[in-house]
């Protein structure tokens, strides 16, 4: 994750993004078809029977030699494995990888928005995450970007957990792809502040630094690649993240990849099965 957060930023300072529409107001970037070369290429090396499943998909051509990455983090590495995932085989395993999670906001050089997403679950659940932010402390000149983890039963790393102001309800939820849904979803909250910024990853990282106490996305547009680093990162530091209805998301290999029933994500402490029963029946409906 580190590594492409390097390409990613070196691509932002050559300046020739390389943007092509996926969809509707679903760009790509060249960061985002090398940063995903340099994660899988990294990994498969190491684990050549793992199953990888990237946003940008599959491309074999050979990447760079200084692409690949296959040193350990010694903090995490040092750590004792939590012992339910001692029995743990390659078969039970899918990494989901976002290269570049906050492309819009890239496009507009609101770079702080941008993260790198690599999770693993285990058995459909998301255990583990790995959200890095490349450009961190970018305008303050110290040493720029970060990397934040969380294994579900062991902790999390790489930031310094907060909870959020208590009594009163901050939400977080998309700046880029809003619709009559989402924002009715977020009314029916009565929140005392809505903060929209870009990107999965971003918002998560909102909630874990006390920011924000619920992330509300009532709309089909988040994938597995979005949510599964931040689920597992969240659970980590005991907040839960769901679809509008309250249920989980499974991220087995062959699952589908939209998260159709949105997301709703709130921290460790909060009331989450009490907020969503605030959210009109006709949100819900629409969220199938
Ligand atoms: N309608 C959509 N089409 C494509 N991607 C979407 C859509 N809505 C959300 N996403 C993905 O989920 C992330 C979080 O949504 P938002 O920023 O709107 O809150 C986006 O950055 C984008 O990921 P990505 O940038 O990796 O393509
Ligand atoms: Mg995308
Ligand atoms: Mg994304
Ligand atoms: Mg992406």
């Amino acid at each position: 994750a580190n590594r492409a957060g390097k390409i990613i930023r070196d691509i932002m300072a050559r300046g020739d993004l390389g943007i092509v529409d996926k969809g509707i107001n679903d760009l790509q970037t060249e960061a985002d078809r090398s940063a995903q070369r340099c994660i899988v290429a990294s990994l498969s090396q190491q684990y050549p029977d793992l199953t990888i499943i990237g946003e940008e998909g599959a491309n074999n051509s050979e990447v760079p030699s200084d692409w690949i990455v296959t040193d350990y983090d010694k903090v995490v590495i040092s750590k004792q494995c939590p012992p339910e995932y001692s029995t743990v085989t390659s078969e039970d395993i899918v990494v989901w990888v976002d290269p570049l999670d906050g492309t819009s906001e890239y496009t507009q050089g609101l770079l702080e928005h941008v993260t790198v997403l690599v999770g693993l679950s285990v058995k459909g659940k998301a255990i583990a995450g790995v959200i890095h932010q490349p450009y961190y402390n970018y305008k303050s000149g110290n040493s720029i970007g970060r990397t934040i983890w969380g294994l579900v039963g062991m902790g999390v790393g790489g930031f310094d957990p907060q909870g959020a102001p208590p009594g009163k309800l901050i939400l977080t939820t998309t700046r880029s792809h809003s619709d009559g849904t989402v924002q009715k979803a977020l009314e029916a909250l009565n929140p005392d502040e809505i903060i929209k910024v870009g990107g999965a990853g971003h918002k998560v990282l909102l909630l874990i630094e006390g920011k924000a106490h619920a992330y509300v996305f009532a709309s089909k547009g988040c994938k597995k690649w979005d949510t599964c680093a931040p689920e597992a990162v969240l659970v980590a530091t005991g907040g839960k993240l769901t679809d509008m209805h309250g249920n989980a998301y499974n991220y087995g290999k062959d699952v589908q990849h939209p998260n159709t029933g949105g997301v709703f994500a709130t921290v460790s402490g909060l009331d989450h099965e009490g907020l969503l029963a605030k959210i009109p029946q006709e949100v819900k409906d629409k969220l199938k």
